[in-house]
């Protein structure tokens, strides 16, 4: 607060303000607690003229006002307690809790306050005055007194704020303009072009009340502190001649916009639309604000977080205008609160306190509401941009608050080896090991168990992924001659040690070990490692993940899951080897894990890709048949209740929505992981768009890690596909024999990835080694080139080595420079 003069107000405070209304314009009052009936009297004055932003004690001992009134007016909106006595300030500071920089002591040598209470120059006690003392002159010429001008016009700079302080514009005053706005009350300045008085709104009804004014910090600018009046009830009152809010544009951001739009449908929106139900139905409104905020209790990601505390926001405001109760109130209310210096412990009431029994309760009572109802998808219109915004987002933790729960976790096993990878396993898998490791050749009991049919399935799954990964092989050197004799060739190699991560959590993932292990295979890399969390039952490794590693060569099944599993192989341990790459898909913790430990350059290991939460979007028209596009959605929906199912209709009709709703509903209560697909198809959507080419817009930018077309036609389409991990095209291609047997990989970027990662192919486990050759032809010919640019990189070692060579062969002068 910057105001030259700070009245000073007894108890007929209310009335001189009522007579003389320009000393609120100084947005400071100091009320002399002496003259005043208590206590009442003040907070009464306070609740008055709110626009005061700085309301003041005086007081000079504490027999006339207790310690304990004191704490009471600061409770109630007095921002600061003046004093003379500094026996009175250590009182109430050691005896009340009184926060030190709510107290203000005069200084009795140069009479001046602290520095937060400075003015334009030293805020002297002599600036104080009595309220009754303050004639309208004397009050402008405080004012006038305090602000200096070095423009030739003699203009002062004035900023002109609303009641937010949100800048409206920038413009001039004389001194005659600020006598005229500080005498009615209103926006008026000096227009320059016009070279003239200028009171806002005269012409355009756009009129300005002036709330207070202000002088900045070395005195060359004013701040006008205005309310905007509109010139009829629902214009929007402008400021700027463009007829914008401001001379910046519209002030259309934050809470304040979604205010003055509530506003206006409370007047202007159409009977039958939903505001207009919600402003006329109470028990609507009220239903929805409890919704809302149970919805904001139960959010975790921060998306989660900012979406429910918006919609919150939304309906709370609702009911705020709908009362008549604007958010300059509620901001009122809450500085008041702030302002408090003795606080409530903060409870919640009884009937909000679930304890642990009620808790588990809620929980059970939750899910049987949720078994009882029918497993449907949400339908979203693709024209509804923040539906579908919303839809297509996956429902994962931030990566912020995963690496928090994860660095450790890595850090730990980083140190501590084996010990600490023994100790995570106990906690999270609830099993206790005596080793980590199970080494090749691995026991023959394993196999025992397996089925022929077993065996067979797996060898024929293998031998069609080793078919499609080994025609995938780059072997052969590639050559280039660039120019004649610059000779440029790239070959591959193996990457020599690859960690292979199998899936174990919810579900054992032996065709994983599969996907990954066949193609290290077919790259020939040397040492093949894998991982996977332990059963719970006997803590052992299924034996169909062990047939898979004796079947590519894997030297030693890790076991062990999660991050504790991706740093054990990262960073090598007593019993693991440290290895080159790490690849496999996992949950939010392995994937993490993997994102942490390539961008260690301690661990020297690179990863696949972020391979996390299954996920499948399925193009389907009107032909497709219901039952197969509930089977492919319902497949990976099945995966985890992280992962995400999302059906992209196009023109479909009612019927063939809820034939689609009927069959995924009827197929997932068969299934014995319906629990999970329950809460999976919670945060699934069906999407319905209007064209094939919109609804392949909608696919790429959700770049899916599975995207399947059940289409007329679907191979015509896939060259609209610019962003998916794996394509599966028509309706007899379920997504399921592309997870087994097909020969593709089902190890794929998923969280959008597709954009800019490929699946896991037998590259994956190769690098590309350059190699080049040069001639004395070849040197002749790109020689001066390569001293050119290295010169102008400044690196003449670069340009020497060719200079040298050039020179001896004779190409270059010998006393080339
Ligand atoms: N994108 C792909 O290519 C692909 C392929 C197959 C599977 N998947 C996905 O892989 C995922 C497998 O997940 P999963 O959970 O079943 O198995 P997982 O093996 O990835 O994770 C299980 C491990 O997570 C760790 N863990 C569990 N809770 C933890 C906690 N609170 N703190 C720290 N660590 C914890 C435990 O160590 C446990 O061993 C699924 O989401 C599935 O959809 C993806
Ligand atoms: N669909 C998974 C990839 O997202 C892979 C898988 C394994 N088993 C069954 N499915
Ligand atoms: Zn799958």
């Amino acid at each position: 607060m910057v105001f030259p003069i700070l009245p000073l107000y007894g108890s007929n405070s209310i009335d001189i303000v009522n007579k003389n209304r320009f000393l609120l314009l100084a947005g400071q009052s100091l009320l002399d607690c002496v003259s005043f009936n208590g206590q009442a009297q003040i907070i009464d004055f306070v609740q008055k003229f709110k626009e005061l932003k700085l309301v003041s004690i005086y007081l000079n001992d504490l027999n006339e006002f207790s310690g304990d009134d004191v704490v009471n007016l600061l409770n109630n909106g007095i921002s600061t307690v003046f004093t003379k006595q500094a026996v009175l300030k250590e009182s109430l500071i050691n005896e009340f809790n009184v926060p030190a920089e709510r107290i203000v002591l005069f200084d009795s040598k140069t009479s001046s306050y602290p520095n937060k209470f400075v003015v334009v120059d030293d805020f002297k006690e002599s600036r104080i005055i009595n309220a009754q003392d303050i004639s309208l002159g004397l009050f402008q010429d405080s004012i006038i007194n305090a602000i200096r001008t070095d423009r030739d016009d003699k203009l002062y700079t004035t900023l002109v704020v609303d009641e937010y302080e949100k800048c409206l514009g920038l413009v001039y005053s004389s001194l005659e303009s600020i006598k005229i706005a500080t005498e009615k009350k209103i926006g008026c300045y000096y227009s320059r072009s016009r070279n003239e008085i200028w009171i806002k709104g005269l012409t355009s009804g756009n009129t300005q009340d002036l709330v207070s004014i202000e002088i900045d910090c070395d005195g060359d600018s004013l701040k006008f502190v205005v309310i905007q009046n509109g010139n009829n009830e629902s214009a929007k009152p402008s400021f700027c001649h463009l007829n914008t809010e401001s001379c910046f544009g519209e002030l259309n951001y934050g809470l304040q916009s979604l205010e003055k739009t509530l506003k206006d449908r409370l007047i202007n929106a159409p009977e039958d639309s939903y505001t207009k139900r919600l402003f006329n139905d109470d028990d609507l409104l009220n239903a929805k604000i409890k919704e809302e905020a149970e919805e904001l209790t139960e959010a975790v990601t921060s998306k989660e977080l900012s979406w429910e505390a918006a919609d919150l926001f939304y309906f709370a405001m609702a009911k705020l205008v709908k009362n008549g109760v604007s958010l300059r109130h509620v901001e009122n209310n809450l500085k008041m609160k702030h302002l408090k210096i003795t606080r409530r412990r903060g409870d919640a009431k009884p009937k909000f306190i679930q304890n642990k029994k009620q808790k588990v309760e809620a929980k059970v009572e939750g899910e049987r509401d949720l078994t009882n109802k029918k497993i449907y998808l949400n339908v979203i219109k693709s024209s509804n941009k923040d539906d579908v915004e919303k839809a297509i987002s996956r429902p994962i933790q931030k990566t912020s608050e995963i690496m928090h729960l994860v660095n450790p976790i890595v850090q730990n096993v980083k140190e501590k080896g084996d010990k600490a990878l023994l100790e995570y396993t106990e906690k999270f898998d609830g099993i206790k090991l005596s080793t980590p490791v199970l080494c090749a050749p691995f026991p023959k009991e394993y196999f025992e168990g397996l089925t022929q049919e077993m065996k067979e399935s797996l060898d024929l799954s293998m031998e069609n992924v080793r078919k499609f990964h080994a025609a995938q092989l780059q072997t052969e050197t590639m050559v280039v001659e660039t120019q004649p004799g610059v000779v440029c060739s790239r070959f591959s190699r193996p990457i020599e040690r690859v960690g292979l991560y199998i899936p174990g959590g919810t579900a054992i993932l032996p065709s994983t070990a599969l996907m990954l292990g066949v193609p290290a295979k077919v790259a020939k890399c040397k040492e093949i490692i894998f991982a996977s969390p332990p059963r719970k039952s006997d803590g052992k490794v299924s034996p169909e993940v062990v047939y898979v590693a004796s079947k590519v060569g894997a030297s030693k099944i890790v076991l062990a899951g999660g991050a504790q599993a991706v740093a054990a192989m990262a960073y090598g341990t007593e019993s693991v080897p440290k290895v080159d790459k790490i690849l496999g898909p996992g949950n939010q913790f392995v994937t993490a894990a993997k994102m942490y430990i390539q961008n260690d350059t301690q661990a020297l290991c690179s990863i696949d890709m972020p391979a996390g939460p299954s996920e499948v979007l399925v193009v389907c028209d009107e032909n497709a048949d219901a039952d197969f596009v509930a089977s492919d959605l319902l497949s990976q929906a099945e995966h985890g209740v992280d992962s995400q199912v999302i059906l992209v209709g196009v023109n479909l009709s009612e019927k063939k929505i809820l034939e689609v709703q009927d069959a995924v509903d009827r197929q997932a209560n068969e299934l014995p992981r319906v629990d999970i697909v329950r809460k999976c198809i919670a945060h699934s959507t069906i999407i319905l768009c209007e064209s094939y080419e919109e609804a392949f817009g909608m696919s790429n930018k959700y770049a899916p890690e599975h995207l399947i077309l059940q289409i007329e036609n679907a191979q015509k389409y896939v060259s609209l596909v610019d962003n998916a991990g794996s394509i599966f095209v028509g309706q007899y291609t379920p997504e399921s024999c592309g997870d087994y047997s097909s020969g593709t990989n089902h190890t794929l970027p998923t969280y959008g990835y597709a954009r800019q990662y490929s699946g896991v192919n037998t590259s994956t486990f190769q690098k590309f080694i350059t190699s080049q050759q040069i001639s004395p032809e070849g040197l002749q010919n790109i020689g001066k080139a390569v001293m050119c640019v290295a010169k102008v990189e400044g690196l003449d070692g670069h340009r020497n080595a060719v200079k040298i060579r050039m020179q001896k062969l004779g190409q270059l002068p010998t006393d080339f420079e």
